[in-house]
């Protein structure tokens, strides 16, 4: 597959912990397809995270080769993984990670303007993002005025919001309850479809792992 998002070769990663080493990722051989959502299932403590972090190209010390959108990034300065990042990647984690002095639609307008796109524009692809997530209504509220589910849409809205190739999602939905969980998730799933953008999202819910395209399990540092 030559126009995967993601190509993943032979990635390792160890950890020294009080004198022993353990090797959480032993060998990782995976390919994510345009658009493909994909689910990063395993137990706490599996190396879920650390996997995310190798994609995410948001630390070193990882052994084997990691392409995103065909550039070998993992050989990269610092600088040049940033710009890999900010073109491809956009993140989601457990926990939303909003600015809090900073209401929804400038929280989803900051990272446009980073990314060199006028004010406008930037607002109108907000209100676009935040509308499909059912937020209209919550545009000038703050995080700490917002229900956990819709901090995490909004979070949601912010890491679409420069059209990535991949989405990264850790545990996206793991704060909240079962069934703010389950909807938060179909509307994540509809949006990131819709936007044609591919996902890895990692979760130990098996459940809401079978509703994404393919279901990866990380096994003693291998991918089943
Ligand atoms: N910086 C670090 N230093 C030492 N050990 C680490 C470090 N980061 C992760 N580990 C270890 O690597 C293993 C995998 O951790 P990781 O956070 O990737 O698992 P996970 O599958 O995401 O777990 P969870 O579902 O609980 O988030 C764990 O044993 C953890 O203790």
């Amino acid at each position: 597959m030559s126009d995967a998002v993601v190509r993943l070769s032979g990635l390792t990663r160890s950890f020294e912990q009080g004198g022993e080493r353990i090797d959480v990722l032993r060998g990782i051989d995976l390919e994510i397809a345009p658009g493909e959502i994909v689910a990063l299932l395993g137990p706490s403590g599996s190396g879920k995270s650390t996997m995310l972090q190798a994609v995410g190209l948001l630390e070193g010390g990882f052994g084997g080769s990691i392409a995103i959108a065909g550039t070998e990034a993992s050989a990269l300065p610092s600088d040049g993984r940033t710009r890999v990042r900010r073109e491809h990647l956009g993140f989601v984690y457990q926990f939303h990670h909003l600015l809090p002095d900073f209401n929804a639609e400038e929280n989803v307008i900051l990272p446009q303007l980073v990314a060199g796109r006028g004010r406008e524009e930037a607002a109108e692809r907000a209100r676009e993002l935040l509308s499909a997530l059912g937020l209209a209504q919550r545009l000038e509220h703050r995080p700490s005025q917002l229900s956990g589910g819709e901090q995490q849409r909004v979070a949601v809205a912010r890491a679409l919001a420069n059209r990535p190739t991949l989405v990264l999602a850790d545990e996206p939905t793991g704060n909240l309850d079962e069934h703010t969980a389950d909807r938060v998730l179909e509307q994540f799933l509809a949006l990131v479809r819709g936007e044609g953008s591919a996902a890895l999202v990692a979760t130990h819910n098996e459940r809401l792992a079978a509703k994404m395209d393919r279901v990866l399990r990380l096994h003693e540092g291998l991918l089943e």
